[in-house]
């Protein structure tokens, strides 16, 4: 990620010794949640990247002591801590890109769906604020279950006016980087030069990774993709399970949440061929949001691609996700209106 906005500013003549970062815009990212176990080290992330100039750190405890402790690292942006829902309008104004780890995560024996009840009232809060604070900025839904909390984001902005279904994502990017981490072992492939796009949700069987547009090419037999793909929907679990009621995947999550806010970014910032996997607004299946490979631009959703060419597995895997997808979405669209 680093390496590529080093090239980013190569190539602008910005590079000489580190970044030249009074010739970057300013931007705001504000973390919401940003006291928790993703929270916390992907605000150390951002605090590392020098597309931000300004970094806002809320949560509903905690955060004073998160912003002075990340507010000593000597990077580019000036950090705040925001605490309690007095202050979420000042962290939210002036947003260009909100990110949201904000909510419960599952103990063992908990699917994504489970934590519906307390994380749907907190997301649709928090998108409330948003659309009066920072209504042009970019969502970065990671707060589960996202096949459902990204649409109850929608109405919430469709309701106050604000919606422009290119600038909500639900963040998708630890799926990809669970299937490139898999599929690079198989493979024996150098990890660093893998890619998989992975489509469909974020829970169980709507997880669908592309093993067949994996590159590079390593024509792995069927029953080794089947387990890899069986291995990548159940990565979240397999976390769950190995913490042992502590909560769910936090690092590497707040890597995959860099990763994307960093896409986000770049984006903005005019870097061409932005492409990463998202869960966005889509006419790619029947369904009203799905994951796909979006490019990213100055206006976030630039380009929602279609899946490629699928194998026989992926075709029934797609046909098998689409009932769940429909009805978490569904899900999410009536408790944002009925409540
Ligand atoms: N999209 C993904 O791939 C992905 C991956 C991992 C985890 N998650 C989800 O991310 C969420 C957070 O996980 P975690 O491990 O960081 O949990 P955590 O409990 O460690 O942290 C959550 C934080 O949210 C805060 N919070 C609660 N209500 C809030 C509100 N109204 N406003 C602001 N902050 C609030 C809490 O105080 C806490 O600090 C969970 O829902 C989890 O399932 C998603
Ligand atoms: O599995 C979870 O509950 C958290 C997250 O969605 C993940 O994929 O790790």
């Amino acid at each position: 990620m680093f390496r590529s906005v080093a090239r980013l500013a190569a190539g602008k003549h910005l590079l000489r010794r580190g970044y030249a970062t009074a010739s970057l815009p300013d931007r705001k990212v504000a973390v919401l949640g940003a006291a928790g176990g993703i929270g916390q080290p992907l605000a150390l992330l951002m605090k590392l990247n020098p597309l931000v100039s300004q970094l806002a750190l809320y949560d509903i405890a905690n955060t004073p002591g998160v912003a002075a402790d990340v507010s000593h690292i000597n990077s580019r942006s000036e950090v705040a801590g925001y605490v309690g829902e007095d202050q979420l309008g000042q962290a939210l104004e002036g947003c260009d890109v909100v990110i949201i780890p904000a909510g419960v995560p599952r103990k063992p024996g908990m699917t994504r769906d489970d934590l519906f009840n307390i994380n749907a009232g907190i997301v649709k809060g928090l998108c409330s604020a948003i659309a009066k604070y920072c209504p042009h900025a970019l969502v970065n839904m990671i707060s589960n279950p996202v096949n459902s909390t990204v649409p109850i984001a929608a109405e919430v902005f469709k309701k106050a006016g604000t919606y422009d279904e290119r600038k909500l994502f639900g963040v998708t990017t630890l799926d990809v980087v669970r299937a490139k981490t898999f599929y690079a072992g198989k493979a024996k492939a150098n990890v660093a030069d893998v890619n998989v796009p992975v489509v469909g949700g974020h829970a169980g069987i709507t997880i669908l990774p592309l093993f067949s547009q994996a590159t590079p090419k390593a024509n792995l037999p069927e029953d080794v993709i089947k387990a890899l793909t069986k291995r990548t929907q159940d990565g979240g679990t397999e976390v769950v399970e190995a913490k042992a009621g502590k909560g769910s995947a936090t690092l590497s999550m707040a890597y995959a949440g860099a990763i994307f806010a960093d896409a986000c970014l770049k984006g903005l910032h005019g870097v061409p061929d932005v492409v990463e996997c998202a869960f966005v607004q889509s006419t790619v299946t029947e369904l009203p949001f799905f994951a796909s490979k979006v490019r990213l631009g100055k206006n976030g959703v630039e380009e929602v691609f279609g899946l490629g060419p699928l194998s026989e597995y992926e075709k029934e895997g797609l046909e098998s996700l689409k009932p769940e997808l429909k009805a978490s979405i569904e899900k999410g669209i009536k408790f944002a209106n009925q409540s």
